[in-house]
């Protein structure tokens, strides 16, 4: 059974990636490539993890006009990565346009949305004009997601229960602010360990920092991946 863990490669440059992987296969996780690396190395080195024949969840976070979404949805598609993701708060219109954008491909990526990020607190989100607690924003958010056709969202392992309960089993939960235990907090707000995250249901979970700027790697990935069996 391959892993439920997708580590997020947020390194400065595609050679500290490369050296970071080379002990891995991809039988040991589903790699991330986000703004930081993409913006540094480009659509080659995604194509190079592809080559070597890891699913690659491209995580870009498209939020712009319907029309610029689609094109860059079909760009992502065409590096033949595993997942791509929008932003919910896009909007209908938007989200429509980036499903539809894929529906010519026989294999498309899977296609998830960015609820309410998981560095956000209610205090974050109040500022942004949207008023209560992060999980009924999620829940909202979702709900559109789900109506539109895509295969899933990004939210707070802390959601997933919430959410489980709603939608069909199918529709994916993929979940940051991963933080095993003992492991610092950074930047994230809605945390939960890897353990706990698989016992109300998630279906992925995203770990950067934990593992990325730990001492042993490899042992961290090894010591989550056993506590995801
Ligand atoms: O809501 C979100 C959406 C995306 N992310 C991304 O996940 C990783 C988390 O890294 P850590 O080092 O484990 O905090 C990072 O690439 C984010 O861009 C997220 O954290 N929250």
């Amino acid at each position: 059974m391959s892993s439920m863990l997708i580590i997020a490669l947020d390194f400065p440059t595609a050679k500290q990636a490369l050296e970071f992987i080379e002990p891995l296969s991809p039988n040991d996780c589903i790699l991330k490539v986000g703004l930081q690396l993409y913006v540094a190395s480009g659509p080659e080195f995604v194509k190079t993890l592809v080559a070597a024949g890891y699913k690659v969840f491209l995580d870009l976070k498209f939020h712009d006009i319907p029309n610029t979404v689609a094109g860059a949805c079909q760009s992502a598609a065409d590096l033949g990565v595993w997942m791509i993701n929008v932003h919910a708060s896009g909007g209908p219109v938007m989200l429509d346009a980036a499903a539809n954008a894929l529906s010519t491909y026989d294999k498309p990526p899977l296609l998830i949305a960015v609820t309410v990020l998981t560095s956000m607190n209610q205090i974050q989100l109040e500022a942004t004009g949207v008023s209560g607690e992060p999980e009924h924003q999620v829940k909202r958010l979702a709900a559109l997601t789900a109506n539109h056709g895509l295969s899933g969202v990004v939210c707070s392992a802390q959601e997933a229960e919430m959410l489980r309960a709603e939608h069909k089993d199918e529709f994916l939960l993929i979940t940051p602010g991963i933080r095993p235990t003992g492991s610092d907090q950074g930047d994230q707000q809605r945390i939960m360990t890897p353990e706990a995250a698989k016992a109300v249901g998630v279906n992925y979970i995203v770990v950067g920092r934990p593992i990325t700027q730990a001492k042993q790697p490899l042992s961290v990935i090894q010591s989550i991946n056993l506590s995801l069996k």
